[in-house]
């Protein structure tokens, strides 16, 4: 049986942009894998209480935002699941249902990177569950210094580490956020469709930041 290589893009989409689509595409093309599923969090465990949209328009945006390339897919296993979004049931649960050919790579920026030790099972992720691709995100500067933190919080980390030079892009789901409660505009920064989907639901309009 062949080995499939499955790109996985978590996040909370709160609202999807631009950039995870960027991200998502650059990483499926340098590491020639077979497709990119979109994994939005159902409850992200870092973000309790700073989610703005009801899940099922979060899951709906990213549908619309993925629907145009072959490759990507949504996959709504964090969505259905009660109780934390926790990295490691789902690709627990990704490995049992794709079976043990199946090779995983999480995508990561490196906002979230500098929180990875603090996750829940970090270590089991790790050597046992997926590799960790990590892509730059503007203003999140890597030096050897920051590195060596990372690797004393979580050892082994920076060696099961697989980087992937990205186009750089300064946007971010908090500045949408921000951009359409002042009425500024956020086109270009997502899909049409997207925009046209906050739109139409009336998100985002009254929300402040927490
Ligand atoms: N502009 C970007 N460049 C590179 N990676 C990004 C970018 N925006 C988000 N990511 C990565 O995509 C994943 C999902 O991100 P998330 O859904 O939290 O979006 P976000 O823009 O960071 O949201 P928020 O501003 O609400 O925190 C994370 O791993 C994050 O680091
Ligand atoms: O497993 C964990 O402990 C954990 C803690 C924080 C974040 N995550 C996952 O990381 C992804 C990006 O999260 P976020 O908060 O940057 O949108 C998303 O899939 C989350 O479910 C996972």
């Amino acid at each position: 049986m062949s080995t499939r290589s499955i790109g996985l893009m978590g996040g909370t989409f709160d609202p999807i942009h631009h950039a995870h689509l960027i991200v998502a595409e650059e990483v499926r093309y340098a590491l020639n894998l077979t497709e990119m599923v979109f994994i939005p969090a159902g409850e992200p465990p870092h973000k309790v209480g700073r989610i703005t949209a009801p899940v099922q328009d979060r899951v709906a945006m990213v549908e619309l935002a993925v629907a145009s390339n072959p490759h990507f897919s949504v996959s709504r296993v964090e969505v259905d699941r009660p109780g934390p979004s926790y990295l490691v049931d789902t690709l627990r649960l990704l490995k049992k249902q794709w079976g043990k050919d199946t090779e995983l790579f999480f995508v990561i920026g490196w906002d979230s990177l500098e929180d990875f030790p603090t996750w829940y099972k970090p270590t089991e992720i790790l050597e046992q569950l997926t590799r960790l691709v990590v892509v730059h995100r503007p203003g999140y500067k890597e030096d050897e210094e920051y590195n060596q933190q990372l690797e004393a919080r979580l050892p082994g980390l920076l060696q099961k580490m697989c980087p992937v030079a990205v186009p750089q892009l300064d946007i971010s789901s908090t500045d949408l956020r921000q951009r359409i409660v002042e009425n500024r505009p956020i086109k270009y920064q997502t899909p049409a469709e997207v925009e046209a989907y906050i739109q139409e639901h009336q998100l985002y309009r009254y929300h402040t930041e927490s």
